[in-house]
């Protein structure tokens, strides 16, 4: 009896799961790559707070040659003793927004030809759009979104031509407020969802070159922005965002740098950011022919879990509003 169970089970479910990994390692595009650090160029937008100096510290520790971008020379001046101090590295520092496309573009010339690009600089004000004004709105996506195409396309013509240096990358600091909207950032989730749409459509304009993209999806992480954020975000807004934790820059910088190199499209920081890829894969490329298979047979269960996490947070909204009435 026990026999007949077992194979059973080999047949209904052993069998066609082998069969689908199969076709998946046949499916998944673009194929599985490595991307080097050691002695190549990384340029990392944001580098002087937060997790970009975090990046900025773990590139340099790698042996990578860094250059940082930022708005305030001192911050910069900052950062980079801070970094020499913590790997005996003297890392290149660069002054210019990233919204200033012509400044942008002097930087990457003067920079020199870059390898490895990490789009992290970003800004977060959570307010309720009612209470926004319009400058603070185009703020954000200017600088998260269109700032980020001012740095691509500035970096991009000396990435394509590398000559024999290997593969290229191109990342894109994302956030898990990039998957999901969340309550208070409608400007700030807009600017992170457009990423996502950048780096799709980027991937296949520059996948002939041997550029890679990345999308990095961290939760809450503690940095000098983060701490300016909870200082004025809704109360509704640090409930939802606490949905998913809160991690150390380090932490996220490490995760990051891994998922460069190993040319993995969505980047994820812990448990709930694996679920948010899962629930929101969608069209996006896939590498690994085994997360693949996660996806396909976890699509309807993420889909069970995101709207037990949607009906929390609306229950939550609603009692907020009700208890705010009642008083
Ligand atoms: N902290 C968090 O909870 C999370 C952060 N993220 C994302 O991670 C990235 C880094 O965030 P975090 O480390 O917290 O941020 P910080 O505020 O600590 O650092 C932001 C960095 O970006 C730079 N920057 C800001 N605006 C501009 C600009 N217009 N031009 C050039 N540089 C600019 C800042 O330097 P300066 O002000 O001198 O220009 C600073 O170096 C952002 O994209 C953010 O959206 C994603 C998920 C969670
Ligand atoms: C399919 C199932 C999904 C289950 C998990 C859902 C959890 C989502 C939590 C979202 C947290 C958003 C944090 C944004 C952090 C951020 O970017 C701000 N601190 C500004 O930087």
């Amino acid at each position: 009896m026990a026999l007949l169970f077992l194979l059973w089970i080999l047949l209904i479910v052993a069998i066609p799961c082998s069969l689908l990994l199969l076709l998946l390692s046949f499916l998944v595009r673009p194929r599985p790559v490595k991307i080097p650090i050691k002695g190549r160029h990384v340029f990392i937008s944001g580098g002087s707070s937060g997790i970009g100096l975090s990046l900025a510290r773990l590139a340099a520790a790698e042996g990578a040659r860094v250059s940082i971008l930022a708005r305030s020379p001192d911050k910069l001046q900052e950062a980079r003793q801070s970094i020499r101090l913590a790997t005996g590295v003297d890392v290149a520092v660069f002054s210019a927004d990233v919204r200033d496309a012509e400044a942008v573009r002097r930087t990457l010339d003067e920079a020199g030809p870059v390898d490895v690009l990490i789009c992290n600089h970003g800004v977060f004000v959570a307010r309720e759009l009612d209470l926004y004004d319009v400058e603070g709105l185009k703020f954000t996506i200017d600088v998260n979104l269109t700032g980020t195409f001012n740095l691509i396309k500035a970096a991009l013509p000396g990435m394509k031509n590398r000559g024999q240096r290997g593969p290229g990358s191109i990342a894109l600091m994302s956030s898990q407020a990039g998957q999901v909207g969340i309550y208070g950032h409608t400007a700030y989730s807009a600017s992170k969802f457009g990423l996502r749409g950048l780096g799709e459509a980027l991937q296949q304009e520059v996948i002939v070159d041997d550029i890679h993209v990345s999308l990095i999806f961290p939760p809450n992480t503690e940095t000098p922005g983060f701490a300016e954020e909870i200082k004025t975000r809704s109360e509704i807004t640090s409930i939802i965002a606490a949905s998913s934790g809160t991690m150390k820059a380090d932490e996220v910088a490490m995760l990051t740098l891994n998922g460069i190199k190993s040319g993995t499209f969505f980047v994820t920081c812990n448990f709930d950011g694996i679920m948010l890829a899962l629930g929101t894969a969608s069209l996006s490329p896939q590498r690994s022919f085994l997360v693949a298979f996660f996806e396909v047979v976890g699509a309807g269960l993420m889909r069970l879990v995101a709207l037990y996490y949607q009906w929390s947070w609306y229950k939550t909204i609603e009692k907020w509003h009700s208890q705010k009435n009642s008083k």
